[in-house]
């Protein structure tokens, strides 16, 4: 039986086990409390990478059970919004019998928090580092995940250079939890933590308060709290060790001291960042903003170029921002702001060119489950020969790679697009956003694949026609013809052996290579991330109307939230990109 499989040893995750073939450790570049972390080099490619290594808990002879949540979380979660640019990329989890080893992108221009202890940003310089960061939140958080160790320490910048992009390396204390669901376990690290943890009732907004601490202490050079009784800003609470201030304090502080935005440099901030810096800090997580929200705050859109240009000025001044209403926190300008009204013109990345969204769209695939990248090439498949706008113009693009009409192109073609110099990416990045593309790992991309990873599912799905498409999928995926989708169905559907196509009968003759196929990916834990995703009432398997429900892209999950890394060229013409002014093939897309 091959769900049998799913059950690997107690004291195994069931990662790969032959890191010593495929890396060298070289030297340790830091510690945690979990794990160390390594240079180290590829032996195939030479490329240097960032390894933590974890020893295994093991007691009475078993993994400890919260050592294999908190692996299997962080693992999980990398393999989701690890294909965002905002997370470092995680290339693999290995594992011997004493150690666990996550291979990861490098990222050499060290964290936020020494840049932040090396002196007061610029409003503009720390609202583009905020807006990263927000960002990042509203992905995972529309992925129903928390982060809870929100905090200065957990981004490295990818290089040394001024303008790096900020990655989140540390997913160790994240877990599950959609909007509405409430955690009760304490989780964070002191200075960061949101009052309502304290509490012990707490949700997704937890991490906007922590990006909030980040905010004020990138504005102001230091903590938002006093201590009431030694009259001391908590800013003089030394993490490297020669603590001031007990946890006991500073979670006083957290709780009930009031916050500072009277003292300098607030005297000399614009009344637009106090306001939006009082707004995050709202001890009441009722009248916090959600990530996504936060991001549309006039403070942040005022030094962000493509909100400038998606949002009109009018939409912006009738129905974005409305002076007259209270303000949050007690910031003190008088004003407010109905990110809600705004939402939806900023929410659209439709109308503006693929090249503009290319990276936006791959990296959005990429955080989707194996389960919905799969279910979405079917869709896609169905919609091939669809006379759409939207489909014709990703075929007309498809075929300036493809201009033999192959249906396919290869894997180093799509590679070659991505670096012909129109957008900013490392080469790791490339590998981060085509992980996904070529979904049957053939080496190819498909017409279909190709559509899956680009189309604006979003615009789709409120098309009369995709409750359609969803529902032949869920028969096609419902292999026993039960009903609902099982473990097992799910693992023949998720581990191949499943044909893709629209009249497709489902799965192949379970020869000796697809059986050995389905040993193999018995191991990736698959089928319980699958189930972890749809099956909403957590019966052991996905019903039609579950499936319907998870096949929907989450309203927060915006193409603007990931990093476009379009380059501008001389002569474009704004956001439209309509001016480019070489003749490369990704110019034309
Ligand atoms: N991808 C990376 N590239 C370069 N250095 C890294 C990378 N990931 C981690 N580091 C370094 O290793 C240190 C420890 O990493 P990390 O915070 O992930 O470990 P941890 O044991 O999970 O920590 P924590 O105590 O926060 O749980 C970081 O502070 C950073 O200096």
């Amino acid at each position: 039986m091959v769900g049998a499989t799913l059950t690997t040893s107690l004291r195994e995750f069931g990662f790969a086990k032959d890191f010593d073939k495929r890396y060298k450790l070289v030297r340790q570049l830091g510690a945690g409390s979990f794990g160390t972390v390594h240079l180290a080099t590829d032996l195939r490619t030479g490329q240097e990478v960032a390894v933590k290594v974890i020893t295994k808990r093991i007691v009475g002879g078993y993994l400890e059970s919260y050592f294999v949540r908190r692996v299997r979380h962080e693992v999980d979660i990398y393999n989701h919004v690890g294909h965002s640019l905002n997370v470092a990329y995680m290339y693999g989890a290995y594992e011997t019998k004493v150690r666990v080893e996550l291979v990861m992108e490098l990222c050499t221009g060290g964290e936020l928090w020494t840049r932040v202890q090396r002196g007061k940003y610029t409003e503009a310089a720390a609202a583009a580092l905020i807006r990263e960061i927000l960002c990042t939140l509203a992905q995972c958080h529309a992925k129903g995940i928390v982060l809870r160790d929100v905090k200065p320490e957990n981004f490295l910048f990818l290089t040394p250079a001024a303008d790096a992009p900020l990655k989140m390396i540390d997913f160790g204390l994240a877990t599950y939890c959609k909007p509405g669901e409430t955690l009760t376990d304490r989780a964070g690290s002191p200075l960061y933590v949101a009052p309502e943890v304290l509490k012990q009732s707490y949700g997704q907004l937890c991490d906007v308060w922590s990006a909030g601490v980040i905010a004020y202490q990138l504005l102001a050079g230091r903590f938002p709290f006093e201590d009431e009784d030694q009259g001391l800003l908590l800013s003089s609470l030394d993490v490297v060790g020669k603590k001031r201030f007990t946890n006991k304090e500073v979670f006083f502080a957290i709780l009930y001291s009031e916050l500072d935005f009277q003292r300098p440099p607030w005297d000399v901030l614009s009344p637009l960042a106090r306001d939006f810096v009082g707004t995050l800090l709202d001890r009441n997580p009722a009248t916090r903003p959600t990530a996504e929200r936060a991001l549309l705050h006039p403070w942040l859109r005022q030094y962000d170029p493509s909100y400038s240009s998606l949002l009109s000025t009018a939409s912006f001044d009738s129905a974005g921002y409305d002076s007259a209403s209270g303000g949050g926190g007690g910031a003190g300008n008088g004003g407010g702001w109905r990110p809600d009204a705004a939402g939806g013109a900023a929410a659209s990345g439709s109308g503006r060119p693929l090249s503009d969204s290319l990276v936006q769209r791959l990296q959005r695939f990429g955080t989707y489950g194996r389960l919905k990248q799969l279910a979405l090439r079917a869709v896609a498949a169905m919609l091939a020969t669809s006379e759409s706008e939207r489909v014709s113009l990703l075929g007309l693009a498809f075929r300036q790679l493809d201009p033999e009409g192959r249906g396919r192109v290869p894997y180093d073609a799509v590679v070659r697009l991505l670096t012909n110099g129109d957008w900013d990416l490392s080469t790791t990045e490339v590998t981060q956003l085509l992980a996904t593309f070529d979904i049957d790992s053939d080496g190819c991309v498909d017409y279909d694949e190709w559509l899956a990873a680009l189309i604006d599912w979003r615009e789709i799905q409120d098309s009369p026609a995709w409750e359609k498409y969803v529902n032949k999928v869920f028969d096609m995926f419902d292999v026993e013809h039960s009903g609902v989708l099982t473990s097992d169905a799910l693992q023949r559907v998720l581990c191949g052996g499943l044909s893709m196509s629209p009249g497709g009968s489902g799965p192949d003759e379970e020869d000796e290579a697809a059986a050995a196929e389905l040993e193999e990916c018995a191991f990736d834990d698959v089928v319980p991330a699958a189930l972890r995703e749809a099956d909403s009432d957590s019966d052991g398997t996905i019903s039609r109307e579950e499936f319907v429900r998870f096949m929907r892209t989450a309203p927060g999950d915006k193409l603007e939230f990931y990093e476009s890394r379009r380059k501008r060229r001389r002569g474009g013409a704004g956001n439209g990109g309509g001016g480019a002014t070489d003749a490369s093939s990704s110019s034309q897309l």
